[in-house]
């Protein structure tokens, strides 16, 4: 069949909308029409060439809503007209990081999918006879994808996917990495380092836990507003300021030091600020930023020696399979808000528009509707 994609020719060149070729679902896979999918920092980051999994030609886009039109042989979990979420974390329920009960981190199909390639080692799309290679499992920034069973999370048929195509990324991982990763209590004081699609949903994520003081830190004033909208009790503008400076401040707003830190930004000189400015002893730093390709980070050990602990997260330790659906109820009985943070809807055709205003720092997020 043909599909309309925005494909990636090459890094740091804007997306062209194209006609792929797309073969059908082989055994084990679904074909789906993408309805609606956000457009993620990582995706930025991939398309920017920062990323060392980043391959090209792709479909980039991760963060889908659609509808099941197709299933190959074995399929038995979803049949057509289901509504699903597409898993770049997918769940197979086999595998031993799935049965470990340790980690959402499935390792079913994580080799073929950081080559750009469904499970059999093929790609489905392709362009005048030429490979286009698949992105996080996912290529969401084409109208049909075929995905392996194991990485769709079957839904609600109530939700809208302009807006639950969210918690396919930025949602789940923003109050996933407060509910799953680091397990927040009531009266935690949490501080969020960067206040765009993730820091936002980490915000409403420790409100939803019950934290006392929720910091939010930012470079651009414009986000204070943004993260009051969803539980922040105290903004810092950190431009200018050295890390000493701004570990000095949280230390003194939080009497010792933060007893969560998340790190929203992917700057691995955040990251360390993130982690220093943890309370001595206990203070945990939960790094869900995406670095360059070749950043690295560091700390005195002395900062780990004296009880702060750092850690990671990603898709905010959820099980895709089985916490997705239950985030969507979260979202459609009011318990979790998105609707606000879905800034600006486009086209296919206005894509590139979508990365733009992410770098002008003018929205929180684009989705593109089919
Ligand atoms: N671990 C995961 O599973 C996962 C999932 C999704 C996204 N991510 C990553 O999370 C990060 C955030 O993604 P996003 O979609 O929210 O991006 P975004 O562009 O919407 O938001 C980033 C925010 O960080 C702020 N910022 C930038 N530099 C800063 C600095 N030095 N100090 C303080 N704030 C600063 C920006 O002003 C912006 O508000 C990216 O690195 C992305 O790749 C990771
Ligand atoms: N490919 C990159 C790392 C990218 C990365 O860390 N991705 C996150 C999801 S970001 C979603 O917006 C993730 O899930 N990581 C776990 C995994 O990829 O298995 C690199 O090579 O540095
Ligand atoms: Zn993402
Ligand atoms: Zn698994």
């Amino acid at each position: 069949m043909k599909t309309r994609a925005a494909v990636a020719f090459a890094p740091k060149q804007p997306l062209e909308i194209v006609e792929l070729d797309l073969e059908g679902p082989k055994a084990g896979e679904v074909l789906v029409e993408i309805m609606a999918t956000g457009i993620c920092h990582t995706d930025a980051y991939t398309l920017d060439g920062l990323d060392s999994e980043g391959i090209f030609p792709s479909v980039l886009g991760h963060e889908g809503a659609g509808i099941v039109r197709e299933v190959g042989a074995g399929v038995t979990s979803v049949k057509p007209g289901d509504h699903v979420i597409p898993l770049y974390t997918p769940e197979c329920r086999q595998c031993k990081s799935c049965l470990s009960g340790k980690t959402n981190l499935c390792t079913a199909i994580r080799a073929t999918q950081g080559k750009g390639l469904m499970p059999d080692g093929t790609t489905r799309f392709s362009y005048k006879g030429e490979p286009i290679f698949h992105y996080m499992g996912c290529s969401t920034f084409s109208n049909f994808t075929v995905l392996p069973e194991i990485a769709v999370a079957k839904i609600r048929e109530d939700a809208p996917f302009q807006t639950s195509c969210y918690i396919g990324c930025g949602v789940t991982t923003g109050v996933g990495a407060v509910t799953n990763t680091a397990k927040v209590q009531v009266g935690d004081n949490v501080v969020v380092f960067g206040l765009g699609g993730i820091g936002l949903n980490v915000i409403q994520g420790a409100r939803l836990a019950g934290a006392n003081m929720i910091v939010g830190i930012d470079i651009n004033p414009d986000r204070e507003e943004w993260g009051r909208k969803f539980g922040m009790t105290h903004f810092l503008n950190t431009k200018g300021m050295s890390r000493d400076e701004v570990v000095a401040k949280v230390v003194e707003m939080t009497d010792g030091g933060a007893d969560y830190t998340f790190d929203c930004t992917g700057n691995t000189e955040v990251m360390r600020t993130a982690l220093e400015a943890c309370h001595r002893g206990w203070g945990t730093s939960i790094i869900i930023g995406v670095a360059e390709a070749g950043k690295e980070i560091a700390t005195r050990p002395f900062q780990l020696v004296t009880g702060r602990n750092w850690r990671g997260t990603a898709f905010g330790g959820a099980k895709g399979r089985t916490d997705v659906p239950k985030i969507v109820d979260w979202y459609m009985d009011g318990k979790i808000e998105i609707d606000p943070m879905i800034t600006h809807v486009l086209s296919l055709e206005e894509i590139n528009k979508g990365f733009d205003l992410m770098h002008a720092g003018e929205s929180i997020r684009s989705v593109v509707v089919f």
